[in-house]
């Protein structure tokens, strides 16, 4: 997960591969209430681990249920059979729409004493309608902050003496969440009463296709419901939670819609499709009816079972006018999919839209305003204007903490003027798709990959300076410096020597080498060499293979590859004069000799390694000048590089400067 301040996008191309994607979270948060209320054990597989199963997996603990986590995505559950262990209990399910309101009907109903809360948006988020429905059956539920929102304190009722002999009514014009929890909860009260319990909807249920994904679940934990057309829902009398005893939950559709639409949107190769896998056709989430939608738009997409393939037809993208109310989710990826169509697209009936994680109606048009889009709003419709190659704008993207606005946001990176996109704040994509960035960057192409390049003489710093400049920007990094210890040490474990008999062999070794720069430290296949590398014989090592020409060849090749989304910040010598001559960026590290030895004296004797200030002194100054005067790839700063002088700096102050250098080779204005 990205958790810098922000994330810069290059311009993207293409887009070919393939995608694994997470759990859904609506079948995940569903699947772990029902385990918990039925009896007996449940293993979870392919579960969602985001932050809105999170919080209900800490909330079921909290109430005493059993569980324990056998993988990253699968878990087990021992249910609690309609009895809480614990019935007290203060629960934060921070921004779960899908925590927040069925935890409140089956709380309502289990017997306790509850408060629940969540983050600031999500006490702006309503629930009054789902409190009415519970009160009108004797629930006793108190608004702790505004009336009709959270947080809530539940107090204890006793299921024996609910009103059940009347149709329990609930609005269904708000969320169709407020349904799914009572589905989810009542089933507790048709057990116990041996009464059949009747739901009614009052005014138009919004977001059909989640009350069938919870009707779904339900008939998987044995319990049937008879449906009359989307007003009425009867729970049988006598029912009771059964566990499957094993579930998988498919991949998120919702999360598939960016994937959709990248393949609609990347100018692959001919027969390139791009492959998402987890989720398809036979999906029983409402949101794969976005394939619908991207279809009209003019995207190709093949499916199976649990499987899509998409890719561009139709370019530019056909204009759509359509109701969303069944894909409200997904929909939002439809009006940056707008940007690319051949007109004005137009996207109604998502009022809902207004009360989820921000109000994504007035959000969507401010950002896609910001990318030099023409937007009209009105309160439950959107209607976005395509782009013009030149009407694009460089954005920072604003995220208000939604998920959903940073994934979609991303799309825009494939704008034809070539413009980078920056996505504020991209943790958030945490709610549902904690690793939505890193997918995306595998399977897609950008012409140009951003490169800040850090060279300098010994002692400079610039480890450490590009370290931490990379730890800002979510970029890679590279310490060209250790490469031919490392193939010094390769080269040892493989039994070869450093001589020309072996130096193809030690080439390729070199040329694949499976690196990894993880906080200033060096991993060789997972393993930290860093210590291993710095000894007097890996360094007579690197110096001897350093002079073999094919391993130098591979080398190149290697710190090239290096550069891969979102960027990178290389250190070393010669990576802006041989490896990367076209980074945007590139800086000249320098500190007195005095300065430097200064620095490396204090680094020797913190490891108990004695020397003296005057006789590192002249060693680097010896250095200097034989590196500087030397014919082969002599230590001089690129012709555009920027020169750093770092003598009297703080290392914060060194980074703040090659930040302010990087922001201003960017198109973005300041956010
Ligand atoms: O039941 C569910 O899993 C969901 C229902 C929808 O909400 P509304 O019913 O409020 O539209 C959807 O937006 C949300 O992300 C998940
Ligand atoms: C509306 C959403 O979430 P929630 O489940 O919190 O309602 C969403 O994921 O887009």
């Amino acid at each position: 997960m990205f958790s810098t301040p922000f994330l810069d996008i290059p311009a993207l191309a293409s887009a070919t591969g393939t995608v694994q994607l997470p759990g859904s979270k609506s079948i995940s948060n569903r699947v772990l209430l029902l385990a918990a209320l039925a009896g007996g054990t449940t293993t979870v597989h392919d579960l969602l681990d985001s932050d809105d199963t999170r919080v209900m997996i800490d909330a079921l603990r909290a109430l005493g249920c059993g569980v324990e986590r056998l993988s990253a995505d699968s878990l087990r559950i021992e249910g609690l059979d309609g009895t809480l262990k614990q019935p007290t209990a203060d629960l934060f399910l921070g921004n779960a729409g899908t925590a927040m309101r069925p935890l409140t009907a089956a709380l309502a109903l289990l017997g306790g004493d509850f408060e629940l809360s969540g983050v600031p948006r999500m006490h702006e988020r309503p629930i009054g309608d789902l409190v009415d429905a519970l009160t009108q059956l004797g629930c006793r539920i108190d608004y702790l902050g505004n009336p009709g929102f959270p947080p809530l304190r539940i107090h204890p009722s006793d299921i024996a003496t609910l009103s059940l002999d009347a149709p329990i009514r609930v609005r269904g014009d708000v969320s169709s969440q407020f349904l799914t929890a009572l589905l989810l909860a009542l089933p507790l009260a048709a057990g116990a009463s041996g009464k059949a319990v009747v739901i009614d909807v009052v005014g138009e249920l919004i977001s059909k296709p989640y009350i069938e994904i919870t009707l779904n679940l339900l008939a998987r934990f044995g319990i049937a419901v008879q449906r009359d057309g989307w007003e009425r829902f009867t729970i049988h009398a006598g029912c009771r939670y059964r566990s499957p005893g094993e579930i998988h939950v498919e991949a998120d559709a919702s999360s598939a819609s960016y994937f959709i639409a990248l393949g609609a949107l990347a100018a692959g190769a001919p027969g390139q499709a791009l492959r998402i896998e987890g989720v398809g056709a036979g999906s029983i989430q409402g949101d794969i009816r976005f394939v619908e939608a991207a279809r009209q738009m003019g995207a190709r997409v093949d499916s199976g079972a649990n499987w899509l393939q998409v890719s561009r037809d139709a370019w530019p993208l056909r204009a759509i006018d359509l109701d969303a109310n069944h894909i409200p989710d997904a929909a939002m990826t439809l009006a940056v999919m707008a940007l690319f169509a051949d007109g004005p697209s137009t996207l109604r009936n998502i009022a809902s839209w207004r009360v989820k994680e921000t109000d994504r109606i007035d959000a969507m048009a401010h950002e896609l305003r910001k990318l030099g889009a023409t937007v009209e709003t009105s309160p439950d419709s959107i209607c976005v204007h395509p782009l013009a190659p030149a009407g694009w704008r460089a954005a920072a993207i604003h995220t208000y903490d939604d998920h959903r606005i940073a994934m979609c946001f991303s799309l825009a990176a494939f704008n034809p003027a070539g413009l980078p996109v920056r996505i504020l704040d991209p943790k958030c994509v945490a709610k549902t798709f904690p690793d939505y960035f890193e997918t995306l960057f595998s399977v897609v192409e950008a012409p140009h990959i951003p490169v800040i390049c850090i060279d300098g003489p010994t002692a400079s710093g610039k480890g450490t300076l590009a370290v931490e400049v990379a730890h800002e920007l979510g970029y890679h990094y590279l310490d060209s410096g250790s490469l031919y210890r490392v193939t010094g040490m390769a080269m040892r474990r493989q039994g070869l020597t450093p001589e020309p008999a072996h130096e193809a062999q030690i080439a390729a070794l070199a040329e694949g080498l499976p690196l990894q720069f993880v906080k200033g430290r060096v991993l060789l296949d997972g393993e930290d060499v860093s210590d291993l590398i710095r000894t007097e014989a890996a360094g007579m090592d690197a110096s001897r293979v350093s002079t073999l020409p094919a391993v130098r060849r591979a080398l190149l090749a290697l710190q090239k590859r290096f550069r891969q989304l979102p960027g990178l910040v290389a250190d070393g010598r010669d990576m802006g004069t041989v490896i990367f001559p076209d980074a945007p960026l590139k800086v000249f590290l320098t500190a007195s000799a005095a300065q430097r030895a200064e620095r490396r004296h204090k680094q020797l004797i913190s490891k108990g390694i004695s020397t003296t200030l005057d006789s590192l002194r002249a060693d680097l100054e010896a250095r200097d000048a034989r590196d500087s005067s030397r014919s082969v790839a002599p230590l001089l700063p690129a012709q555009d590089a920027r020169r750093l002088d770092n003598s009297a700096l703080s290392i914060e102050q060194s980074i703040d400067q090659v930040l302010n250098w990087w922001q201003d080779t960017q198109p973005f204005k300041p956010a």
